[in-house]
């Protein structure tokens, strides 16, 4: 057996999946040992002796891909979203079961939206108002993003931890869903709009001043360096590990 890292793509024929298989398939260290597309049987990953499942499918299926994985001492790196606490919770008992397996969730593969979160919640406690845009192509099946609902999540931390009041809004009236999803506090709005990929903005506002964080992926390649460190790194890091940031040296 080659010493290459033995990796899979799950989802193979999507738009992320498939850009995933090129970039495992050029990586000099990993050899792509299984590309399945939905239906495709998942035995076929302890058949080729996948060390790493890159999960790219959907959040209707990312569930029963990452049991068997964990089951059979797969590692797993999930670019798929929809993740809910009960979700984490029902992970880290099959994690609890195999205990030197580990699974890499990232809300977002690309260094520039991993940035752009953690700039966000730096800033987060020294502006009155935040609010979180993000803007996806017209195909994408959920939203918020995952990335703008973790995006929130971590600026409303990081207010909490710092103090902060609750943001200014005097909004009484007006139409259902206007004023967007409200995450921890934050609110969070979803465009879909033809000729985008994704794309976030982060406006804070104090007085006198706004300051705009704003992050495009402008090709699927933008996530595929970050996809392919978390298989490397994912192989040495048992359990749950929660966002990229953990894999980088961010300072
Ligand atoms: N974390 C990140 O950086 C990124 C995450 N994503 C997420 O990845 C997921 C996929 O996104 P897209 O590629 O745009 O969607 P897509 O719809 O183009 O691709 C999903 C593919 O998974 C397949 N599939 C469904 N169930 C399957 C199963 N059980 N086994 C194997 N294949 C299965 C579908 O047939 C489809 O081909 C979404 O949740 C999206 O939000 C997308 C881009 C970047
Ligand atoms: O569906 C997409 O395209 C993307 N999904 C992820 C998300 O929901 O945050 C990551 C990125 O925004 C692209």
């Amino acid at each position: 057996m080659s010493s290459k890292l033995r990796v899979a793509v799950l989802g193979a024929k999507g738009r992320i999946g498939a850009e995933a298989v090129k970039a495992v398939e050029a990586a000099e260290d990993m050899e792509l040992v299984a590309a399945l597309s939905r239906g495709d049987k998942l035995e076929t990953l302890a058949e080729t002796g996948a060390q790493v499942a890159v999960e790219l499918t959907t959040p209707a299926s990312v569930m029963g891909n990452l049991d068997f994985c964990i089951r059979h001492g797969i590692h797993a790196v999930v670019g798929t979203t929809g993740w809910t606490e009960d979700r984490l919770a029902q992970l880290g008992g099959w994690l609890a079961g195999s205990p030197e397996t580990g699974v890499l969730i990232a809300p977002n593969f690309s260094i520039g939206a991993v940035l752009t979160m953690k700039f966000a919640a730096q800033a987060a406690r020294y502006f009155e108002s935040v609010e979180v845009v993000e803007l996806h192509h017209p195909h994408k099946a959920d939203a918020p993003s995952g990335t703008a609902t973790r995006t929130a999540q971590l600026i409303a931390a990081a207010r909490a931890e710092a103090g902060c009041a609750p943001q200014p809004d005097a909004t009484v009236t007006g139409l259902d869903g206007a004023r967007g999803a409200d995450v921890d506090g934050v609110p969070v709005h979803a465009i879909r709009l033809r000729g985008l990929l994704a794309h976030q903005e982060v406006l804070l506002g104090g007085e006198g001043e706004t300051l705009t964080i704003r992050h495009d992926s402008l090709h699927h390649s933008s996530f595929m360096p970050g996809i392919l460190l978390g298989a490397r790194r994912v192989t040495q890091t048992p359990g749950l590990t929660f966002g990229l940031e953990h894999f980088l040296d961010l300072g």
